[in-house]
């Protein structure tokens, strides 16, 4: 069985290894990096620039402690060269995985001439290739407005942000989805002023109104200015700074401007066309449960399935296309449920959320049980100088089921995981109380929430 793969981000690597461990003869197209570039150009990088800004922060908190002061200063270039260090070793690792299970690398751009023919631009030339199976799995990359050019300086696409040139003395972000609550978190631990336009009246508009009240909150108290119910509409540059304009007349002048508003599928110029691949007004290329496009041995994962576009996802997606392409899906196969995966928010404090949220659950009328427990008696929290935040359970109130969960505070990213394990299992909230958790620990507010 031959399987070709357009793209080798998180999905297009875990459906070439999972499929040449099956026995499958893989060829991977992979034209930037791999390992992917929303991935290791974006999602990695922004993580890494955030763990950074969060030692910062934690010098700050030295006296509150029990230590003298502490300062220290951002040093851009050896922070260039740590995110360098870190993406060039995961996209090495990646590379040594798909070498070592045999799937052949080619470094060029691939497009479909055919259903069952690709075409491969390489350095050394073009050729064709024909497949009994196709996977497109080419990501996304960000959205810029067409009224701004980035120029890399002062107007930054996040590509462009880790790090800039320079520490931005006053950040302006339009777009205040994950991405851009993240960068202003990152911006602001590194000392800039940051402004935030947020398009509705709501920070992270998709996540339980609770939560995105917590977050806003916490940017408020550190300085962070919300420009809500604002769309930015347009751009003037000077030698000083950027000023964005809004559709509500409010002009918001900065330093820098850095564009977080969503992210574009890169479905153009993959040949769809000629395949006779559909994809919709977005860009996106519609799939089933199994990621099969329209056309039965063409598969779609990733941002570019319009799917909930996490890295997590983009993963399990291409695992389970190795499976359907080599036909073991009708084994211990189980569907991936975009309901139940877990993701998070790298704010300080973190969140992190899986399941049903209870905004959800009002709005569909369905009845639930909510129990809540503050950080603020956690001795972990207290001992870690951190006790804002919570954690929410979600449960069945017949059964007890556990049926969501959300967590702010520290290490919820981590933490959220047993909620996750919990939601995927269909455990009941007494497995979770019943589990002797480590103390002084944060997971014991878990067990305190199922309680
Ligand atoms: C700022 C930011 C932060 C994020 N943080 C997180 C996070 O914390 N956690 C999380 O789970 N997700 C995060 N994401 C989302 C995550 O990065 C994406 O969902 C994930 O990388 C998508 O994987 P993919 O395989 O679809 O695409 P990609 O990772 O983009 O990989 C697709 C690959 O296809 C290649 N390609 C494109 N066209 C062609 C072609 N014609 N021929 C050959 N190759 C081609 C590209 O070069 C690319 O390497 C973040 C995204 C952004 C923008
Ligand atoms: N930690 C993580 O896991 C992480 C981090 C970043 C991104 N992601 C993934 O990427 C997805 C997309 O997130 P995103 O934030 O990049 O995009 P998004 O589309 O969710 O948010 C973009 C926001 O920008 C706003 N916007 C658009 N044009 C605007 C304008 N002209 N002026 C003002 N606001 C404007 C939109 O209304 C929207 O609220 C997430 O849902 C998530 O799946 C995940």
């Amino acid at each position: 069985m031959k399987f070709v793969i357009i793209g080798g981000g998180p999905a297009g690597v875990e459906a070439a290894t999972h499929a040449a461990r099956m026995g499958a003869e893989v060829v991977l197209i992979e034209r930037d990096i791999v390992g992917g570039a929303a991935n290791l150009w974006d999602c990695i990088p922004s993580k890494a620039m955030i763990s950074t800004g969060a030692v910062l922060a934690l010098t700050k908190r030295a006296e509150k402690m029990g230590l003298m002061p502490i300062t220290a200063q951002i040093d851009l270039d050896s922070l260039k060269s740590r995110v360098s260090s870190i993406t060039g070793r995961l996209a090495a690792s990646k590379m040594a995985l798909l070498k070592s299970q045999g799937v052949t690398i080619i470094n060029g751009v691939g497009r479909m001439v055919s259903p069952t023919r690709i075409q491969v631009e390489a350095e050394d030339g073009i050729r064709e290739i024909e497949s009994d199976a196709v996977l497109l799995s080419t990501g996304s990359r960000p959205r810029i407005p067409d009224w701004a050019v980035v120029d890399g300086q002062r107007i930054l696409s996040t590509r462009d942000a880790y790090p800039p040139p320079v520490i931005p003395e006053h950040l302006i972000v339009v777009g205040s989805g994950v991405t851009g609550v993240e960068f202003v978190h990152m911006f602001r631990s590194f000392g800039s002023k940051v402004s935030l336009i947020v398009s509705r009246q709501q920070v992270l508009p998709a996540k339980d109104p609770e939560v995105a009240a917590a977050l806003e909150a916490d940017f408020l108290e550190s300085g962070v200015k919300l420009y809500k119910g604002a769309r930015a509409i347009g751009l003037k540059q000077d030698v000083d700074g950027v000023s964005i304009e809004c559709d509500d007349q409010r002009v918001i002048s900065g330093s820098h401007v850095l564009f977080a508003i969503g992210s574009i599928p890169n479905s153009d110029s993959l040949g769809l066309d000629a395949a006779g691949v559909y994809v919709d007004r977005s860009g996106h290329i519609p799939v089933d449960h199994h990621c099969v496009t329209n056309l039965r041995n063409i598969y779609a994962a990733g941002d570019i399935s319009g799917k909930l576009p996490l890295a997590s996802v983009a993963s399990m997606q291409g695992r389970k296309v190795a499976e359907h392409a080599l036909g073991l899906d009708s084994r211990t196969h189980r569907h991936l449920d975009y309901e139940k995966a877990a993701s998070a928010i790298f704010t300080e404090p973190e969140i992190a959320d899986v399941g049903l949220a209870e905004a959800e659950a009002f709005a569909l009328g369905r009845k639930i049980r909510v129990t809540k427990v503050p950080f603020a008696a956690n001795a972990r929290a207290l001992i870690d100088g951190d006790s804002r935040g919570f954690v929410k359970i979600v449960s069945d109130p017949a059964t007890g089921v556990v049926l969501g969960g959300s967590i702010v505070g520290h290490n919820a990213a981590e933490l959220i995981s047993v909620i996750a394990l919990a939601v995927t299992a269909h455990l009941k909230v007494n497995d979770i109380v019943e589990s002797v958790m480590v103390h002084p620990a944060l997971a014991e507010a878990l067990a305190d929430a199922a309680e």
